[in-house]
């Protein structure tokens, strides 16, 4: 399946001949490190190979339009509940520099024992199911190869199906997951003993097939009540799922820690994290780190969010670390909008590129404070660790309720997570092997009757899945209403008539945005905020932000809602907006011609702001390309700006009008026109009129050669007036 990068994701080609589909590879990709690498005018420090396309950062133009890509692997974590949806955002998140793709299970999936079959839709995730697998993979496929860059797709092995999650993923080509015991039993309350069994099982399984492993401790960090406290316990989760994954055959190149700098400002965020992430990399040395950003202290203001998220970024640069995950900044007030998963991956991307080179310029000071910090650190960890041998192993001190508890050990509240060892989900359900057990696959840890030859066990029995993809079993569909093409009934149909809806999530959601000031006391802000809302036609409308500006001065409002319209976009006018010139372009033909420019606010008009914005060197305008302006002031005659371009041998005049009332506007402008054309000026000096009510029509309509409105800028200007010069071979 090849993506042309001018048409949109075909999800019914994705979906054609799933049961054919073969992933691949198996296993993780990781970016190749490059020491030293020249981007545009740049040499880069800690840079990987470019893409082949991208969407460059907004800023990109003033740098050649570079796009560099840091080293690490950058995460985007996808929640939704249509993984048909999820595609078009995983093909947008790639353009954006993500090459790690995560996609959140369906609540629920942890307690279903056995696989889902089909396309069912979910809830808050995805129903993870082998088709929903093979189309992503085979999506991601394209993607790649759109991209040029490798992408892993990343699921999770957990819950009461985890040996036969894991098998499914070897299976289907999943590069990545999640496994560790200790979430099922903190977060799920699922059963110790089916957990542990079941996780020796899993990354036996997982590590035989080179899948990179990601353990649960961040999760301690998004529950504890005071994150920075539970630093002491995030050494100990990583240290049991780390050693339990070695004893079932995991190499430490597999065992990704996946750590979150515990705090977010206005705690001082980098005095209590730094050395925490410090510490972390000594005492695991040889392990990966996957950083993740804080959700812990996520509300709904999205700038609040990114700048923690900025802080997080810093903290990975300023340690070792090998995947950036992200964060998307509205996750503390709605399940993720697709391009709020951009907005997480061009912050870890802008970030990343901001601290390019980041260790040669600085060290982190190894006196005072910080170091003490760093070993107070590990002495708490490994007190904890030596309590918990002491009190007879990890099931009784999580019976003693020791896990996430709120105080910063060896302190204790007495509030953690209890679970009882003889309990939970599936308790109970784990019985001793039978001497002669044969396991179902060749990846598996402990006794196996099957022997097999060359470390094949099932070559005693004729081939498992692992080895021959012939023996994988494909259901397709298992329900003929909740299912992918269900769904894509009227999304499809509507594509196809060319209809266009706003959305945010799921294709036709028809959710916007609205932001907006009310300068009153935050409770009547909020209710003439919705009413506004209201008027302007959006359903349902629901305060998501407010960010109270004063008391009494007002507050700023982000409300989001539907709307029931649909656009035809065969009824839109045609799109000819030319693009500027780059300003390098205009600047080379401009600077060495010395060509002179005459402008003025013409009438009994006092405005000057918009001239000035489109002239002078601080607003971006055209004097920075060489341009010789002659600026008239305000209230100018046309005689007296045509005095001057005979003065001068000006070959441009730019007008400003802004006062309009009694078509004052366009009297001048036909003045200007009638007059210079009197004077034998035209056509070789361009007549130009700008302003708020000017437009290329109507200014044209007067007798100039172009007219620009609101928002132009000395670029547009410049472009204009260069490329009918180069028409005119000047
Ligand atoms: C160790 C572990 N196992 C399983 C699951 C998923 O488990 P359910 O299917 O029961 O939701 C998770 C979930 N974490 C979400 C990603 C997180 N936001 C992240 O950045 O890593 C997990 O952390």
């Amino acid at each position: 399946m090849k993506l042309d990068p001018n048409e949109k994701l075909d999800i019914l080609e994705v979906l054609r001949d799933l049961d054919q589909y073969r992933p691949r590879r198996k296993g993780w990709v990781w970016r190749q490190r490059l020491p030293e690498q020249t981007i545009g005018p740049f040499i880069y420090k800690d840079t990987s190979p470019g893409l082949k396309r991208s969407v460059p950062l907004p800023a990109a133009e003033y740098f050649s339009h570079i796009d560099p890509q840091c080293d690490l692997v950058i995460t985007t974590e996808i929640a939704s509940g249509r993984f048909e949806d999820d595609l078009r955002r995983m093909r947008m998140a790639a353009w954006h520099g993500a090459d790690h793709i995560m996609v959140i299970r369906t609540t629920g999936q942890s307690h279903i024992d056995g696989l889902i079959e089909g396309t069912p839709e979910g809830v808050g995730g995805i129903p993870i199911s082998r088709k929903q697998i093979r189309a992503t993979r085979k999506a991601l496929d394209a993607i790649e190869d759109e991209v040029g860059r490798p992408i892993n797709f990343h699921s999770y092995v957990s819950g009461v199906a985890g040996p036969e999650i894991a098998v499914l993923f070897v299976e289907e080509g999943v590069n990545g997951a999640h496994q560790d015991p200790q979430y099922n039993v903190l977060y799920r309350d699922i059963n110790m003993h089916r957990s542990f069994v079941d996780a020796a099982e899993s990354k036996k399984i997982m590590a035989d097939a080179g899948i990179l492993q990601l353990d649960g401790a961040h999760n301690a960090n998004a529950t504890a009540k005071e994150a920075w406290k539970v630093t002491p316990e995030l050494f100990v989760q990583h240290a049991v799922n780390t050693a339990y994954s070695r004893a079932a055959g995991m190499a430490p190149v597999q065992i990704a820690l996946s750590t979150v700098p515990p705090t977010a400002p206005p705690a001082p965020k980098l005095r209590l994290d730094l050395p925490y992430a410090v510490a972390l990399r000594e005492l695991f040395k040889g392990y990966k780190f996957r950083a993740q950003q804080n959700t812990r202290y996520m509300e709904a203001d999205m700038v609040e969010t990114t700048v923690s998220h900025v802080l997080d970024t810093l903290i990975s640069r300023l340690t070792e670390t090998d995947i950036q995950s992200t964060i998307t900044p509205d996750e503390g007030r709605n399940i993720p909008w697709h391009y709020n998963n951009i907005a997480g991956v061009n912050t870890a991307r802008q970030t990343l590129m901001g601290l390019d080179g980041l260790d040669e310029l600085l060290d982190i000071r190894q006196d005072g404070a910080f170091r003490e910090q760093v070993r107070e650190l590990k002495e708490r960890a490994v007190l904890f660790l030596e309590e918990i041998l002491a009190q007879g192993g990890y099931y009784q001190a999580v019976e003693a309720g020791h896990f996430v508890d709120s105080g910063y050990y060896p302190e204790r509240r007495g509030d953690g997570i209890v679970r009882d060892p003889e309990g939970g989900d599936c308790a109970a359900t784990v019985i001793r092997r039978a001497a002669d057990y044969g396991a179902p696959v060749c990846s598996h840890f402990g006794a196996n009757r099957y022997a097999g030859k060359a470390g094949k066990p099932c070559g005693d029995y004729g081939g498992c899945t692992l080895c021959d993809p012939a023996k994988i079993r494909y259901i397709d569909e298992a329900d003929d209403e909740d299912n992918v093409m269900r769904r894509l009934e009227i999304p499809l149909a509507e594509r196809a008539q060319g209809l266009l809806r706003p959305e945010v999530e799921k294709h036709g959601d028809g959710v916007v945005c609205l932001t907006l000031f009310i300068p009153d006391e935050p409770h009547t802000a909020m209710q003439a905020a919705l009413e506004i809302a209201r008027h302007m036609g959006l359903n349902n409308p629901e305060v998501i932000n407010q960010r109270v500006m004063h008391p009494a001065e007002g507050s700023l409002f982000e409300i989001k809602g539907t709307v029931d319209l649909v656009i035809d976009k065969n009824a839109l006018p045609a799109f000819s907006q030319i693009q500027p010139l780059a300003d390098d372009e205009i600047e080379a033909w401009v600077r060495p011609r010395a060509i002179h420019v005459v402008a003025a606010t013409v009438g009994e008009d006092e405005h000057t702001v918009g001239l000035h914005e489109i002239l002078d060197i601080k607003h971006g305008g055209i004097e920075k390309y060489g341009f010789l302006c002659h600026n008239l002031g305000s209230s100018v005659s046309i005689e007296a700006v045509l005095d001057k371009v005979e003065q001068t041998g000006a070959l441009a005049v730019l007008i400003s009008t802004v006062v309009t009332h009694a078509d004052i506007h366009k009297q001048h402008m036909q003045r200007l026109a009638r007059l210079a054309a009197e004077r034998g000026l035209r056509p070789k000096v361009l007549l130009i009129a700008g302003g708020p009510r000017i437009d290329e029509r109507l200014a044209r309509e007067c007798g100039m050669d172009t007219g620009f409105g609101h928002g132009t800028t000395g670029r547009d200007v410049a472009s204009f007036l260069v490329r009918r010069w180069q028409g005119q071979d000047r």
